[in-house]
């Protein structure tokens, strides 16, 4: 099928939203679906993990917003991502939502992006009623090189970017700022860097990506070839040639915890400090929601991003009428059960208080 000339091209732009774990895409979601002409935009999240957090943390109404949980969104549920943007598509030609403008999808952290632009492109059906409109890739100033040097998807996902958000430049030094910046016009050459602190992006980021942007499938391989070509000086933490899937059968899991007493900051936090000395580079994303007992009806939430604990955010209220503390670790080669004995010992929580999302489910 010929693509609609673009000067009258009335599809509806698909934006993707891609960037490693906790590289800040979420916080760039938000601060985008604050502004107004995005009144329109269906939102879908992908999250890796059996129990996710972002559907709590972005803001946007039931009505706007997908949650794809059951697998990642570049491989076991390309399907359902296909599925849902068609279901998007009837409900509002159907006039049971407002008029779709426009569909964002955030990735998870380990989502190559490539085979989603492959897929969404090779169906014909959904390319009459919708346009690439566009990949837009977070990069975590303070973790970003380190990771694009060990994690293949980090350098895919910068390698098809129409647009590079450099966050977190307010943590690290000019220098390290600058290599950073070397390092992704090397991998990605002519795309325009942004910094993107706390989220802060121009209010017209997406309407100002080319349309159809990332359309050309010829340009997307050679730049994704081009990605795994740079990293020649890999050293023995490299996971070249590793895609996530084997990862994560070769290391790279999810585990979660469900806590139904409310627990002792103090204790807890010391316990974080722990963990995050003691598992940093392999502990490569912790989000958690959790209940305090100096203040249980305003939920502390928590980032982790590999060595890098942000400072706790109190929420005003619970998001949803589940008021337990629930933590959510991506990590590799950490087991669960050596999390949970440290989270025993050091932030004092009775064992018996601790379940899986699937005993707590029963
Ligand atoms: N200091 C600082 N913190 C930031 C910045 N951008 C994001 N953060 C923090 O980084 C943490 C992770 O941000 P998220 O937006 O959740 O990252 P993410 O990419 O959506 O994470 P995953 O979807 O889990 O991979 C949060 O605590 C943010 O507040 C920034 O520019 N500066």
């Amino acid at each position: 099928m010929s693509a609609p000339d673009r000067a009258s091209d009335a599809r509806i732009p698909v934006t993707v939203l891609t960037g490693f774990l906790g590289s800040g895409k979420t916080t760039v979601l938000n601060r985008l679906l604050r502004n107004r002409s995005l009144a329109g935009a269906a939102v879908i999240v992908n999250e890796f993990g059996a129990v996710g957090l972002d559907h709590l943390l972005i803001e946007a109404s039931e009505e706007q917003f997908t949650l794809l949980d059951n697998g990642c969104v570049c491989c076991t549920v390309r399907g359902d991502l296909v599925m849902t943007l068609k279901e998007l598509d009837r409900k509002s030609q159907a006039g049971e939502t407002p008029p779709l403008s426009r569909v964002i999808i955030e990735t998870t952290g380990l989502a190559d992006p490539a085979p989603i632009l492959h897929t969404l492109m090779a169906e014909a059906e959904l390319m009459a009623r919708f346009r690439i409109g566009g990949v837009v890739t977070t990069v975590d100033a303070v973790n970003g090189a380190a990771t694009l040097h060990r994690h293949p998807e980090a350098a895919k996902q910068v390698a098809v970017a129409d647009r590079l958000l450099v966050t977190k430049t307010d943590l690290v030094s000019d220098n390290a700022f600058r290599d950073l910046r070397h390092r992704l016009e090397h991998l990605a050459p002519a795309v325009e860097q942004t910094v993107a602190r706390n989220g802060e992006v121009e209010l017209d980021l997406l309407a100002s990506l080319p349309a159809d942007a990332a359309a050309d499938v010829a340009r997307i391989a050679m730049r994704v070839e081009a990605a795994g070509h740079h990293d020649h000086d890999c050293g023995p933490d490299c996971h070249h040639g590793h895609d996530h899937h084997r990862d994560a059968h070769h290391g790279i899991r999810s585990f979660s915890f469900i806590i139904d007493k409310p627990v002792e900051w103090g204790a807890f936090a010391r316990w974080l400090d722990y963990v995050a000395a003691l598992k940093g580079e392999d502990l490569l994303r912790f989000k958690g929601i959790v209940r305090t007992t100096d203040d249980p009806e305003r939920p502390l939430v928590l980032h982790g991003v590999q060595h890098v604990f942000h400072p706790p955010a109190r929420l005003e209220s619970w998001p949803s009428a589940d008021r337990r503390s629930r933590l959510v670790f991506i990590v590799r080669n950490i087991e669960r059960e050596a999390i949970a004995r440290t989270l025993v010992k050091f932030a004092a929580i009775d064992a018996a208080s601790i379940a899986t999302p699937a005993l707590a489910a029963a």
